[in-house]
């Protein structure tokens, strides 16, 4: 919960003023270069802060007669001014030690001086003042939440320093950079703002100076050589700003005025003595250190470092948008079905939205399958009246803590026992590169365990990385367990949004009266293979609908059944010859006809004959290959599967084909194929061989259920450990 009190204070911040802090950066950035740039100028002089005045105004003063003011610039360069024995002003950079000329006075360029007020006031004077002091003000803020951001992220500020694990480019340059640039980005904006507050009087100026002295010395007094002056002996040149020369060199009731860092003094001319000094100001003392800091003045390296720093403002302002897009991106899907009419309850916690977006894939599905699904957070938690199922989907964050819209969980399920028996699934996301790996999800699946009203549907699943791959053997397992079909292909959970490609048709059939199945051939310059899925998008949502294909002759050929209302279906079967449409192909590995095997056994019942009339086409090794195949009718579709084969089979592409029509008059169902050729289904488990399915998953079950008979009584083994081999593979839905 604080983490994520910082967090919004963090981002608010960063909204209101990420325009202004944008402008100040860049402008910035442009003028860190001016001190590199005057630091170049041959102004400064060795060993300058070691010169007194003692040394250096006698040497001065003899040099040139008639001064007026001494001036020490932010690059303690030393510029005087006066007047020449013509009477003609003077103002230039000197060399304090010898009196020499150095160069003329430093002009800013046209842009030089457009930049600066463009930085220091918009153009728009006082009102812009104060509009980029609050800015900077702002910017402090943002720069010191993002630090305790660190801090807790990083528990404690011992381990300030220790690895950062990297989800991605800007989450991980995010907090690198922050780490190292954060406290010159404190600096830059706490001393940019204490020179908008001096500039509107916020600051305690030098109490001013009685200027109605009466001089200690008169014409009588003895003239004391300003090389004595113990005042003079005793102040460095480096902490003078500017010096005030007497009018009249001979009138003792003229005086040095000396301005100092943080203190003013007035000195008498004929007998060195402080006549008046103001208290010496902290604030003002303070001040000056500012300036010097948000100018860049201090020295070269700290200007590189101020260039360096904005630039990372810019790059932080970049990152953290990019990390905050992606953290709102993933939004609770609106819910069709409220919590009391829920059946599944799915309750997430996740604090950067990849978990979410894992939920939103399974909640769609629940919801396409008819199922009264209701999605919410972890701590929105409550009692649930109608619901069967709990589904809990959890990141781990800290050390093994609740992500922050999880961190009420615990008490809130103590609080609300449900009133019936529910089962609960949980799956943990996180990454095996911290300690406690899936920490939170397992003190959840404890605590669930722990509840009488809770049931274990599943063991605790955990997802490293956010793989796709894991997430999908959970998918499975619960399809398994519940019968609702759940997508079980990895790409179906891919984070990112699919890129869709142009397919063109080269073809497409037409259904009869006694078969409403329809082919569709299609060109792609997409890579692919018998057994991956097309995925179409007919309502022009997010929503896909998924196909098997098959590879034949090189063309990507699908079979389907046209449904009345199939939204899919229909959308492809008005495709026309030559027409361009978009869709993806997902990778479906676990699908593939294998590279090596003894024998293969291909199993489908009506469209599901598709990847296999394309694995058929290509089994170009000739491996020993079976196809069992189901339909309702024996017609003009199944005789072209039939005159197929009887093709295939000459290539040696297949062995045999086992047709079976379930509406014929000698009704025949493939599990029926299967049941008649028992010992050849054992011998070809025993010896290694594999058997892949494709069709109606009430079929896949009930071959399932004829395949786990058969090994029991041939093989004296269940079915599990030929699936937990390897040897079943399925593609059905
Ligand atoms: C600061 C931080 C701390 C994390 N701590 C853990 C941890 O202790 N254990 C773990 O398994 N994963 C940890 N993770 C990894 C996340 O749980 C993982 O990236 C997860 O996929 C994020 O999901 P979300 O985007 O839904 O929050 C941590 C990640 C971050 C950024």
């Amino acid at each position: 919960m604080t983490l994520s009190i910082w967090r919004y204070a963090h981002l608010i911040l960063a909204y209101i003023s990420f325009l202004f802090i944008t402008m100040t950066s860049i402008t910035g950035v442009i003028l860190s270069f001016r001190p590199i740039e005057q630091k170049l100028h041959p102004y400064k002089v060795e060993q300058f802060n070691a010169i007194t005045l003692a040394e250096t105004l006698p040497v001065l003063q003899n040099k040139y007669g008639d001064l007026t003011e001494l001036n020490l610039d932010k690059n303690n360069f030393v510029s005087l001014e006066g007047f020449d024995e013509d009477g003609n002003d003077f103002k230039f950079y000197i060399d304090p030690r010898t009196g020499e000329k150095l160069g003329d006075p430093i002009e800013k360029s046209e842009f030089m001086s457009w930049v600066i007020t463009l930085h220091r006031s918009l153009f728009l004077h006082e009102t812009g003042r104060i509009i980029i002091g609050f800015m900077t003000f702002l910017l402090f803020l943002i720069a010191v939440s993002g630090l305790v951001l660190i801090i807790k992220r990083q528990k404690g500020f011992r381990n300030f320093f220790d690895k950062i694990n990297k989800e991605y480019f800007s989450q991980y340059y995010h907090v690198i950079f922050g780490r190292i640039f954060l406290i010159p980005v404190i600096i830059i904006s706490f001393t940019g703002t204490m020179m908008v507050l001096n500039r509107f009087e916020l600051i305690p100026k030098n109490e001013k100076l009685n200027t109605e002295i009466t001089s200690s010395a008169n014409e009588n007094t003895k003239r004391v050589e300003l090389k004595d002056f113990s005042i003079f002996k005793e102040t460095k040149l480096a902490d003078v700003r500017k010096i005030e020369f007497p009018f009249d060199r001979e009138d003792p009731q003229e005086f040095y005025k000396i301005n100092l860092t943080g203190q003013e003094l007035i000195v008498n001319q004929i007998n060195g003595k402080v006549e008046a000094k103001t208290p010496f100001s902290n604030a003002q003392a303070f001040l000056r250190l500012s300036s010097k800091l948000h100018t860049g003045h201090i020295n070269i390296m700290w200007a590189v470092i101020l260039a360096i720093s904005c630039f990372s403002i810019l790059f932080f302002i970049y990152s953290g948008f990019v990390i905050t897009l992606k953290r709102t991106k993933t939004k609770i899907l609106k819910n069709k079905y409220s919590a009391e009419e829920a059946e599944i309850v799915l309750l997430v916690g996740s604090e950067n939205g990849a978990t979410l977006g894992f939920a939103n894939k399974i909640q769609v599905q629940l919801l396409a399958n008819g199922k009264k699904s209701f999605m919410t957070q972890m701590n929105q938690y409550e009692l649930y009246p109608n619901a069967k199922q709990i589904i809990i989907f959890t990141s781990t964050y800290g050390i093994g803590d609740a992500p922050s819209n999880a961190n009420k969980f615990e008490s809130s399920i103590e609080k609300h026992p449900q009133n019936q028996e529910i089962d609960f699934t949980v799956v943990g996301f996180g990454s095996t590169a911290y300690e406690k790996f899936c920490g939170y999800a397992l003190e959840v699946d404890e605590l669930l365990e722990k509840q009488k009203w809770a049931n274990r549907l599943l063991p605790l699943k955990t997802v490293n990385d956010k793989s796709p791959e894991e997430f999908a053997t959970w998918a499975t397992e619960y399809k398994e367990k519940t019968d609702i079909p759940l997508a079980t292909t990895p790409a179906m959970y891919v984070g990112t949004a699919p890129k869709l490609k142009d397919l063109n048709v080269i073809s497409t059939s037409k259904v009869t009266e006694d078969d409403a199945t329809f082919n569709v051939i299609l060109n792609t310059k997409q890579k692919f293979r018998s057994g991956d899925l097309l995925a179409i998008y007919p309502a022009n949502d997010h929503r896909e609908r998924l196909y098997s294909v098959g590879k034949v002759n090189g063309a990507l050929q699908l079979v389907v059944k046209l449904h009345e209302f199939g939204l899919g279906s229909q959308y492809l079967y008005k495709l026309n010859s030559s027409e361009n449409f978009k869709a993806r192909i997902i990778k479906n590995t676990v699908f593939h006809f294998p590279k090596k095997a003894k024998k293969v056994i291909l199993i489908a019942n009506g469209t599901g004959i598709a990847p296999f009339l394309g694995m058929i086409d290509e089994n170009k090794k000739k491996i020993e290959t079976h196809l069992y195949a189901g339909f309702r009718f024996h017609n003009t579709v199944t005789k072209s599967y039939e005159s197929f084969s009887s093709k295939q089979i000459k290539k040696n592409h297949l062995t045999k084909f086992n047709i079976a029509f379930s509406r014929e008059e000698q009704k025949q169902y493939v599990m029926d194929l299967v049941k008649r050729d028992e010992k050849f289904f054992a011998d070809t488990l025993q010896n290694g061989g594999i058997i892949m399915i494709c069709g109606a998953l009430a079929m896949q079950h009930d071959i399932e259920k004829v395949l786990d008979l058969i090994c029991q009584e041939h093989l004296g083994k269940t079915f599990e450990e030929f699936k937990i081999n390897g040897q079943f593979l399925t593609d059905c839905y």
